[in-house]
């Protein structure tokens, strides 16, 4: 298995913000992930692609504390994170989710002040006893809160039910609430699943202003035109593998990658023995199956003459 990576001058110099390293997840006997280095790093915005099953989601799900990885190491900044999803978030990795998880009855500003109760300092009692440090936290949340919906073009419906909104400004909520608790690096777990084209290049122009506010940001994506216009870098996984890694150019080029998404086993792929072990085991015993057949009928025919001889 080849991998390229290529740093632009820009990435070189930039400070790492994710490092994972030899990350495998196993699910019993299936190994979803499999020793799969990535590095993301400031002002990046790298894609993670593969085919359906390729092992996107698990890797996220293993960046982010909700999965501890059966082995490897995920760092933030240099520091390993803690292998639960609120201390990931606190440390400053934030996340979108395939399926969207918005609180649908609450409304549109409450979803993101939610997103926002890491960064809130004031105590249960405060809160409970409306102490004006409490206040004071309330109203600069809000502020915040605001400011966001304002960034993604949602202010206008703050006082919204989040059921109320269609389904594109759905996912554009769920990011203002991940990016409520002030992230360096953003994971986006398909964010353009279901949206048109308009859509599609509204989220797109969002990542970008996301990528200029300093946030590192981290996208799994099904739609290669949108990864390969957005990324700076992308790396592709198959079968829980990084079969490549490299700028648009290039992993766009590869006919591995090619292969991988139109289904085709191709040389040196992951899971390419496994797949000519079996090839080579079926051609066997068909090759068995139909000597087999051939001695029978000829054994058939000899039969028959003899019982003609018979009669
Ligand atoms: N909790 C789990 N328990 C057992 N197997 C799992 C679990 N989560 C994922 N898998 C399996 O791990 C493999 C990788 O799944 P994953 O959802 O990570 O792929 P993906 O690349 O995100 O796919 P898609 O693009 O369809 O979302 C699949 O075979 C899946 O069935």
């Amino acid at each position: 298995m080849t991998t390229t990576t290529t740093d632009t001058p820009a990435a070189t110099t930039a400070e790492t913000v994710l490092d994972a390293r030899g990350v495998t997840m196993r699910f019993g006997g299936l190994t979803a992930v499999k020793n799969v280095d990535l590095t993301v790093r400031s002002g990046e915005i790298v894609g993670l692609i593969g085919p359906n099953g390729a092992g996107k989601t698990t890797f996220f799900n293993c960046l982010t504390g909700l999965y501890i990885p059966t082995e490897g190491e995920v760092r933030y900044k240099d520091k390993v994170l803690p292998p639960k999803s609120y201390k990931v978030t606190d440390a400053g990795v934030a996340r979108t989710f395939q399926n969207i998880r918005l609180f649908n009855n609450m409304t549109v500003l409450e979803n993101v002040l939610v997103g926002r109760h890491t960064r809130t300092k004031v105590g249960l009692w405060a809160a409970l006893l409306r102490l004006p440090s409490f206040g004071r936290e309330e109203a600069a949340s809000r502020e915040k809160a605001m400011e966001l919906l304002e960034f993604i073009g949602l202010a206008h419906k703050a006082e919204h039910l989040a059921r109320n909104l269609p389904y594109g400004e759905q996912r554009k909520l769920e990011i203002a609430r991940a990016l409520a608790s002030d992230p360096g690096l953003i994971l986006l777990d398909e964010p353009t699943a279901g949206m048109n084209p308009q859509e599609t290049r509204a989220t797109e122009e969002l990542i970008f202003a996301i990528r200029d506010q300093g946030i590192a940001v981290l996208v799994i994506e099904h739609d290669m035109r949108f990864i390969f216009n957005l990324c700076d870098r992308v790396a592709c996984l198959v079968q829980g593998e990084k079969l490549i890694e490299g700028t648009a150019a290039e992993v766009q080029g590869d006919e591995r990658v090619i292969a991988a998404y139109l289904g085709e086993p191709f040389e040196g792929a992951p899971g390419a023995e496994e797949v000519a072990e079996v090839e080579a085991a079926e051609a066997h015993s068909e090759a068995a199956h139909d000597e087999a057949a051939a001695d029978a009928e000829a054994t058939d025919s000899t039969t028959s003459s003899t019982d003609g001889e018979d009669r």
